[in-house]
């Protein structure tokens, strides 16, 4: 049999039969081309008899995607595919999809049909498509609860009557691994008994798989299917689809491929598909925000924890070498950035990792110095800890001493039910310059605030005013502790017009105080590593050097 696995995209048609899901003709248009560049075989583009929508889309597909199938759905009669192929003859390889049921249930209570009837439509709409083209797929909906033998009858029937791909879907993600591993089996050899074997053989007749998510098997039983022989793939990207969703694509291709070795051994031969991996993670990015469709953190190969090491001992051990806890590399799926996370759970390592990254080389003391503070006043407190703020434990550290602004008070107004600006009034003192009163009205409380504090300062947020220019890059507020008298935690990352990035800590029964802290620390750390960030840096490499060679990181991990 072939090894190559042909990748049935159905994002488009399937996908988007996710409740709440509507893409424009536009985002259709979008994502097409983004899955040409993805290397999929067939994009399933619609179901053109269900709307002049659906038709207008997957004919403006069909005419504007070229180096790839353009498939669409039709059910088993003449008028679905009729429509199909006017929605599809444009295209450079269209394929029709028509199916019909074949389960008991189906047919007793949907179609209201006998077996006869329905195997006979079944022919049929195969027979009429292929007066438009020879490139038709049949599927059996709810094959997997279908009577196999009467399943086995009917794909027998559609190969005869030209189909050249029959799909064998799990509609309702009921089968499990190894019961599909053997109905493909038990399928396979009833074509080949029919005389089949030869255009299997050959790939000219292609079994495929189509599963649904419903008790979260679909990709454990697609890759069950192409085990037994399937060759094409029904998938989605990030899974989406009807209920549960449809297999998704980026698991099987991976599996594929980082698996290789398995297949070899089971079939004789790795599984090839046209995938460019390396396009997997911006694909799932633009599918994810155009049907905001929000992919969960911990979803495999594309979720924003997939390829992420927060915890001490997993950082350790990647940061000595990849592939003690990656078995696939970020890169290759398209990641970018590093791998290692800072946060409640990282250790000495990482810390030292990442401060390595950042340009600082420690000696030993200094890094049980940095280290002792992250542990005791970031560790708990944040929850996802930028880089930014390893550096400014390194200031509080060594150049708190210098810190050259303090807040003596600040009064600020919050209001409610009016259409009243609230104002901020704040006395700070600047060690060089003296004491500074100034007046700001903001958005809000904490905006005012910002404000008056950038204002009294010498610096300022936005176009407007004078004094250097800063951009707030991150704000946030956690609450420490539960109830009304928890602890305000505000955490904020500053960045001057030279692209020079600190962050800043406050804590504060009040939160806009807690705000105001956090950016006079920000503020601090910058005006502190501007006068005397390099002259550390070199302090502490040097003292690094005198205490002798310590293990650099493996230039693999990243
Ligand atoms: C498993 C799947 O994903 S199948 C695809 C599911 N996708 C969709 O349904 C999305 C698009 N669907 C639609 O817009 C509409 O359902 C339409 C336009 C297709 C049909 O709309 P309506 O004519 O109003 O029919 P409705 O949706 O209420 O019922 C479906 C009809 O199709 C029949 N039918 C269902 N599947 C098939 C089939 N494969 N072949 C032939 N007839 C079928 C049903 O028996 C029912 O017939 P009836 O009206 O004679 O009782
Ligand atoms: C139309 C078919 C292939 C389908 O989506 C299913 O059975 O789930
Ligand atoms: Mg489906």
């Amino acid at each position: 049999m072939i090894n190559r696995v042909y990748i049935f995209d159905t994002t488009l048609r399937d996908g988007e039969q996710s409740p709440g899901v509507s893409l424009s003709m536009e985002e259709k248009i979008e994502i097409g081309r983004a899955l040409v560049d993805l290397g999929v075989d067939v994009i399933e583009a619609g179901f053109p008899v269900a709307s002049p929508g659906d038709f207008q889309a997957v004919q403006t597909l069909a005419r504007e995607l070229r180096g790839v199938e353009i498939a669409a759905l039709a059910r088993a009669n003449p008028k679905d595919i009729e429509t199909a192929w006017e929605a599809l003859k444009e295209a450079e390889n269209p394929r029709i999809h028509t199916f019909i049921a074949t389960s008991d249930i189906h047919l007793q209570y949907k179609l209201r049909k006998s077996r006869e009837e329905v195997l006979q439509l079944a022919q049929e709409a195969v027979r009429w498509a292929r007066k438009f083209t020879p490139n038709v797929e049949f599927s059996a909906e709810d094959a997997t609860r279908s009577d196999r033998e009467y399943l086995a009858e009917v794909v027998v029937a559609v190969a005869q009557a030209g189909a050249r791909v029959i799909n064998i879907p799990d509609t309702v993600g009921y089968t499990v691994p190894q019961e599909y591993y053997d109905l493909i089996v038990f399928l396979v050899e009833r074509l080949r008994q029919a005389g089949f074997g030869e255009a299997l053989d050959k790939g000219e007749l292609r079994l495929s798989v189509h599963c649904h998510n419903d008790l979260g098997l679909a990709v454990a039983n697609s890759v069950a299917a192409l085990l037994a022989g399937a060759r094409q793939v029904e998938c989605t990207i990030n899974g989406i689809g009807e209920r549960a969703g449809n297999a998704a694509m980026e698991e099987i291709v991976m599996i594929l491929r980082t698996r290789g070795d398995y297949f070899q051994k089971a079939l004789g031969t790795a599984l090839e598909t046209g995938i460019d991996t390396r396009k997997i993670v911006p694909t799932s990015q633009l599918v994810s925000r155009l049907t905001g469709m929000f992919v969960q953190p911990n979803k495999a190969i594309v979720g924003a924890n997939a390829f992420a090491h927060e915890s001490g001992i997993h950082q350790h051990g990647v940061i000595a070498h990849r592939l003690t806890y990656e078995i696939m590399d970020r890169e290759s799926v398209g990641w970018s950035g590093s791998a290692i996370v800072l946060g409640k759970h990282s250790g000495r390592h990482a810390v030292d990792y990442k401060l390595r990254s950042l340009g600082w080389k420690l000696s030993r003391e200094a890094l049980s110095r940095v280290f002792e503070r992250f542990r005791t006043e970031i560790k708990d407190v944040l929850r996802r800890i930028p880089d930014e703020y390893l550096e400014g434990i390194l200031y509080d550290e060594y150049l708190s001493e210098n810190y050259r602004y303090r807040v003596i008070s600040a009064q600020v107004s919050s209001l409610y039910g009016t259409s009243l600006s609230p104002i901020a009034q704040v006395e700070v003192e600047d060690r060089k310059t003296g004491k500074r009163v100034a007046v700001a009205v903001g958005v809000g409380s904490v905006d005012a605030a910002f404000k008056a504090v950038a204002r009294a300062l010498g610096y300022r947020f936005g176009e407007e005013g004078e004094g250097e220019r800063l951009r707030l890059v991150d704000f946030h507020i956690d609450a420490l502790g539960k109830g009304t008298e928890a602890e305000g935690v505000c955490g904020v990352i500053l960045e001057d017009a030279s692209g020079r990035r600190t962050a800043g800590l406050g804590r504060d029964g009040d939160i806009v105080a807690a705000g105001i802290k956090a950016l006079l620390n920000a503020l601090n750390r910058l005006e502190a590593s501007r006068e005397a960030g390099e002259t550390l840096r070199e302090r502490l490499a040097r003292e690094a050097e005198a205490e002798g060679p310590r293990a650099e990181p493996q230039p693999m991990c990243r």
